[in-house]
């Protein structure tokens, strides 16, 4: 992959963005060459029954163009409509954007069209003491202890180099503890590869984690095997893969700990 870097940011090497926290990243990748892949009333058929707003949580959200381009698909706005927060699919979302960045996380809350429904937040995700206190107040407010659905878009290959392989299991099951649903797209092996590259490039080491990961190859096929096998998730569907190649896979939590755990009377 090209690096991303450059645009309306201040320009930052390539090696420099040890997160994947790339400045105009979506330039790159393009939100709607994910967004197109999902089916236009995703939400409604995933929920069909809901009354209460859903709750999503969007984990990486770099400068918060795909939080956005995923809020307005779900729920059906076109561009330049609904800044009123008043979608129009019938279901009401609202949307926890986190990202390590405080930077990035700036900008997304600058530019964002959907303040009220739409929360940027700066987290690394995997810093518990700082997560935990912070998701349970988000969710207490809406009298929740989970998520309806979570998006973990081109994250999990940052994770797992800055965090191994321990690091990439404990951040799935984090997720399936955390979301009812959870759509994922994996980055394929070879992006790792060329992100040691890159830091290489930079006459810097490689990755802390990379020369050890014993979970490599087929990415999207390990992340499958693991969101089954440990976190009691089952794999719904495969969205089909973006031109470059990542696949969006769609799982949902088969465990009983999603269920009843609302409490009563909050609900906005
Ligand atoms: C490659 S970008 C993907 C951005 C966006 N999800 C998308 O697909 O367009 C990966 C993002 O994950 C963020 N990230 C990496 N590790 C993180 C962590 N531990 N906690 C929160 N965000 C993290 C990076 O800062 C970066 O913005």
């Amino acid at each position: 992959m090209a690096a991303p870097v450059g645009g309306g940011f201040p320009a930052l090497e390539p090696g420099a963005a040890p997160y994947g926290n790339f400045p105009n990243y979506s330039r790159f990748h393009p939100p709607e060459g994910r967004v197109r892949l999902l089916p236009a009333g995703l939400l409604r058929s995933l929920f069909p029954a809901a009354a209460r707003p859903l709750l999503g949580l969007d984990v990486g959200c770099n400068s918060g163009e795909l939080s956005v381009a995923l809020y307005r698909h779900l729920l059906g706005l076109q561009e330049g409509e609904g800044s009123l927060d008043q979608p129009a699919a019938g279901k009401d979302l609202n949307l926890l954007c986190c990202d390590i960045d405080p930077l990035l996380i700036e900008r997304a809350q600058q530019f964002s069209p959907f303040p009220a429904s739409i929360s940027f937040a700066n987290l690394d995700i995997m810093d518990s003491a700082a997560r935990e206190p912070f998701l349970s107040s988000y969710l207490g407010r809406f009298g929740r202890s989970a998520f309806d659905i979570g998006f973990c878009m081109s994250v999990t290959m940052w994770i797992h180099l800055n965090h191994g392989d321990s690091g990439l299991r404990e951040f799935l099951s984090l997720l399936s503890s955390l979301c009812t649903y959870l759509l994922i797209e994996p980055q394929p092996w070879k992006c790792y590869r060329a992100a040691a590259r890159r830091l290489r490039k930079l006459g810097r080491s490689d990755f802390d984690h990379f020369r050890s990961l014993a979970i490599n190859g087929d990415m999207a096929e390990r992340i499958t095997q693991i969101l089954t096998g440990d976190c009691a998730m089952e794999l719904v569907c495969c969205f089909g893969s973006t031109s470059w190649d990542r696949s969006l896979l769609l799982f949902k939590s088969n465990g009983s700990n999603h269920e009843g755990r609302e409490s009563s009377g909050q609900e906005q």
